[in-house]
This record gives structure tokens, C-alpha cells and sequence, in this order.
């Protein structure tokens, strides 16, 4: 087996706020990994520190044995990582296909800029439609993406965040926001994903879909790491139960 990520004693700190403590996990090629906890545990300052948007007041973030820890977001990109955000923002003076063409293309090009001018190269489209149809939009390949319902948009957004061919794509919430049949679809197109090789860490809410789609999660509370394994006997631990009780208990008394 191949260790693609490993996160090793990783700590962010931002003032007095101890967002993660100390956390350490690891990826293997070809996996997909489900990284949950319950609200304010962590989770995104996690996949902020390892896609570089924030740095680690300490440890070290590897990707292919090399040492991501302080490099720019740009260099993570070229060394493999893909990630795509919540927030889904496509270009919206172009058509979808257009929009995957430019990522595409970006690949191919230091700049943005000088991207935009290939984008009518055949290779790209082509590569676009590809994975327009892998991520299960084709019909909408002409369509503006400004017109597009949720669900098409964050399917264009893995899209994009594949153009760029990456080893390691890091998924933020993609089911957010969707009702239950379509997280379902949602979330059985990462499962294709994975299976067709790519390496996937999903962070996620919905835990349904989590523990039916991931071998393995990674629980965070608090900034802690509280559980790793396979779904079902994480889940049943003691002490990830208490952290999503403990959840509950806040709903109610808010
Ligand atoms: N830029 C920041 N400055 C100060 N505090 C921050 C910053 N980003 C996150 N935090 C704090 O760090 C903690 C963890 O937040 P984070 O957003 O990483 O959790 P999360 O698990 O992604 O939560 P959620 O599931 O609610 O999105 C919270 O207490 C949050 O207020």
C-alpha cells in the first residue's frame, strides 16, 4: 500500500482558539475516507491546513512523502492536491462545459489568463465532456451554470476539481444543502469515483451517507482526534457517542 497523505501531530491555533490539537492520520492510495465531527470540531481548519489555506502552528502535512507544511495553496495544487469548496462559484458568462475546459487548461498553463485563450482547444473540451459524463451532468454540458440547480453545481464543481487530475481530492461538504435522494446520488457518484481510483477524503454532516459510503473515518471533537476505524465501530465507541450526543444536548438547550 501507498501513503498518499500523512498528517502527522498537526496543531492550529488561531489566538487564544486551539481549532486542532495535535492530529495525526494517513491516507492510502485508493482509499476513501469519511473525516467527521460534530460542529466547531475542527473539520474544516483540518482541510484548510492541508490544502494551505491556513499554516500549522505545528507539525508537518505530507503528500507522496513530500512536505506540504508551508507551501503555497498553488504548489499543493500542482503537487496533486484537488479540492473542491461549499461554496460552489462557477464562472457564470460561460457554459459548464466551458467551465471545466478552463480548469483543464489551467492545467496545462502557469496562468489563468493564458488559459482562457486555449479554451476552445478540442483536447480540453473533449477532456471536459469526459468528465462531465463522469460526474453524471452531461445533459447540462451547454447549460449556463447560473441556471443550474444545486445538485448540478456541485457535481460541476468536483468536475473542475478533477480537470486538474489530482492524487488526492479533498471533498467539503459536498452533500450540504441537498435532500435526501439526491446526498444519495450525490454521494453513490463519489462512491463511482473512488472505485475508478481517485483517493478521497470526504468531510461531511450527513452521517448516513458517510458511514454507507466510507471504509474508514476519521472522528474529530473539539480539535481531538476521538475515533478512527471502520464505520460501525467507530460510531459505537463511547466516546464518539458521547460528542454527537453532546451535540444534541446543545441543539436543545439553544
Ligand atoms: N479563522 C479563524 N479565526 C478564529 N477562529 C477560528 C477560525 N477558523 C475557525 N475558528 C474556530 O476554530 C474552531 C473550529 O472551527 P472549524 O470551522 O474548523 O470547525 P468545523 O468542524 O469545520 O465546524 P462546522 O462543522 O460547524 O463547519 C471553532 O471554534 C471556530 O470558531
Amino acid at each position: 500500500m501507498t501513503m498518499l497523505l500523512d498528517v502527522s501531530a498537526v496543531t492550529v491555533r488561531f489566538g487564544g482558539v486551539t481549532a486542532v490539537n495535535g492530529v495525526s492520520f494517513s491516507l492510502n492510495k485508493g482509499e476513501l475516507l469519511g473525516f467527521i465531527g460534530p460542529n466547531g470540531a475542527g473539520k474544516t481548519t483540518m482541510m484548510r491546513a492541508i490544502t494551505g489555506v491556513v499554516t500549522p502552528t505545528e507539525g508537518e502535512i505530507r503528500l507522496l512523502g513530500k512536505n506540504l507544511t508551508t507551501l503555497p495553496v498553488h504548489q499543493r495544487v500542482r503537487l496533486g492536491l484537488g479540492f473542491s469548496q461549499q461554496l460552489v462559484k462557477p464562472f457564470r458568462n460561460m457554459t459548464v462545459l466551458e467551465n471545466v475546459a478552463l480548469a483543464a487548461g489551467a492545467r496545462h498553463t502557469a496562468s489563468p489568463f493564458s488559459a482562457l485563450f486555449r479554451i476552445k482547444r478540442d483536447r480540453e473540451k473533449e477532456q471536459a465532456a469526459q468528465l462531465l459524463a463522469q460526474v453524471g451532468i452531461a445533459d447540462a454540458a451547454d447549460a449556463d451554470p447560473s441556471n443550474l440547480p444545486l445538485g448540478y453545481l456541485k457535481r460541476l464543481e468536483v468536475a473542475r476539481a478533477l480537470a486538474l487530475k489530482p492524487s488526492l481530492l479533498l471533498l467539503d461538504e459536498p452533500l450540504a444543502g441537498l435532500n435526501h435522494a439526491e446526498a444519495h446520488k450525490l454521494a453513490d457518484m463519489i462512491v463511482a469515483l473512488n472505485r475508478a481510483g481517485q483517493s478521497i477524503i470526504l468531510i461531511e454532516h450527513n452521517l448516513g451517507e458517510v458511514m454507507r459510503i466510507c471504509s474508514r473515518l476519521i472522528v474529530q471533537d473539539n480539535g481531538n482526534k476521538i475515533g478512527e476505524g471502520d464505520p460501525e465501530t467507530v460510531m459505537n465507541t463511547a466516546v464518539v457517542r458521547a460528542a454527537y450526543l453532546g451535540e444534541g444536548n446543545d441543539h436543545v438547550a439553544a
